[in-house]
């Protein structure tokens, strides 16, 4: 009878002839993943996967063994993916404000597909993730097409050391979700975000039910799949809905079809080229200096997609102004010059496409 020693001589043969086919097929991966990257593809193939699987069970003759081959090939793929972001650089360091399933996690999936980002409870504190570095970027909304700017996030681009390196329109469309097997005759009781409410006004009207407010459209969601109960259904998006597991009952209940945030990723990357910019720009508080401003940008050639003004916190009474202009920051130096001549205060700060 073969002894330990020699049973584990066999196994360190087996391991040697895995190492080089371990290290073969990660060789090979590191391929694709750049190929992926060229291509703007995301890491994740669930169809190529599933197709592994298949023809490689297909493989194995020992019945018995089928299962934990299963495993094992699902196991080599995670780290396959795992290598290809640390390859590519994707991490958990995408910084969005919210709970998972929130609208800005969704833009955040949306934008980037193979990070599970990394929430966090306020605004400030995203962009103080990014200025720190503790984050790469950072996702959070500017404008909502219905309600109007979100002027915090605009003050925080003027105190944090971050720039505007994209930005991502996502449609807002609210949905009545339940728990699987609810139908909407069983509903009593709605869960949401009191804009979630507002957006489906129509909808709701005259059918009796409560309304709860319950912080946000995810927490919602969440609330009702741990709860169960086919009397609670909550106001979110299909995504939301996904995450937990719930049943969309009333596709599209938002009263206007119109609706859209607008985010901004931000990011302490220098400015790289793209086709509009924003500054923020202060004056003198004096007759004629912004028309001096919005003169130079004329004269350069410059459309402007964007003017906004917001009070300087300290000063009362005095504006600070975000300008947003069609063109690359990059050949603009010569109107950057012009501008910072005559402003109390410049800052680039964005360069995006659209
Ligand atoms: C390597 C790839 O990327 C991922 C990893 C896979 C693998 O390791 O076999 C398969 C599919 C993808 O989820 C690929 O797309 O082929």
């Amino acid at each position: 009878m073969k002894d330990l020693e020699d049973w584990r001589r066999e196994i360190d043969r087996v391991d040697g002839e895995i190492a080089k086919l371990f290290e073969e097929r990660m060789h090979i991966v590191e391929g694709i993943a750049r190929y992926k990257q060229a291509n703007g593809m995301q890491v994740l193939d669930s169809a190529r996967e599933d197709a592994v699987i298949s023809k490689n069970l297909g493989r194995i003759e020992d019945q018995g063994l089928k299962e934990y081959y299963r495993q094992f090939l699902v196991e080599m793929m995670n780290i396959s993916k795992e290598y290809q972001k640390a390859i590519l650089n994707i991490g958990e360091d995408v910084a969005y404000q919210g709970v998972r399933g929130a609208f800005s996690y969704i833009a955040m999936k949306r934008l980037f597909k193979d990070s599970p980002g990394k929430p966090y409870a306020t605004f400030e504190e995203v962009f103080s993730a990014v200025s720190s570095g503790e984050a790469r970027y950072g996702v959070v909304p500017v404008e909502n097409s219905y309600t109007g700017e979100i002027g915090e996030v605009f003050d925080l681009l003027k105190r944090y050391d971050c720039r505007i390196v994209k930005t991502y329109n996502l449609k807002i469309d609210q949905n009545l979700i339940g728990v699987k097997g609810s139908r909407i005759e069983d509903i009593r009781e709605v869960y949401s975000h009191p804009q979630g409410f507002l957006q489906s006004e129509k909808f709701l009207k005259g059918r009796g039910w409560k309304q709860v407010d319950y912080g946000n459209t995810a927490a919602s969601a969440k609330y009702i799949s741990e709860v169960g109960d086919v009397n609670k259904g909550a106001i979110g998006s299909v995504e939301t809905a996904r995450l937990y597991d719930l049943e969309v009952l009333a596709e599209n209940i938002n009263t206007t079809d119109n609706n859209y945030t607008k985010f901004i990723v931000i990011s302490r990357e220098e400015l790289r080229p793209g086709s509009v910019f924003s500054l923020l720009i202060t004056t003198e508080h004096r007759m004629g200096e912004l028309a001096r401003i919005i003169k130079s940008i004329e004269r350069y050639g410059y459309n402007m997609l964007n003017i906004k003004s917001r009070p300087i916190k300290d000063i009362p009474w005095e504006y600070y102004f975000y300008i947003e202009l069609e063109g690359d920051v990059v050949k603009a130096g010569d109107l950057l010059r012009e501008l910072e001549e005559n402003s109390k205060y410049l800052k680039v700060v964005g360069s995006y496409s659209r």
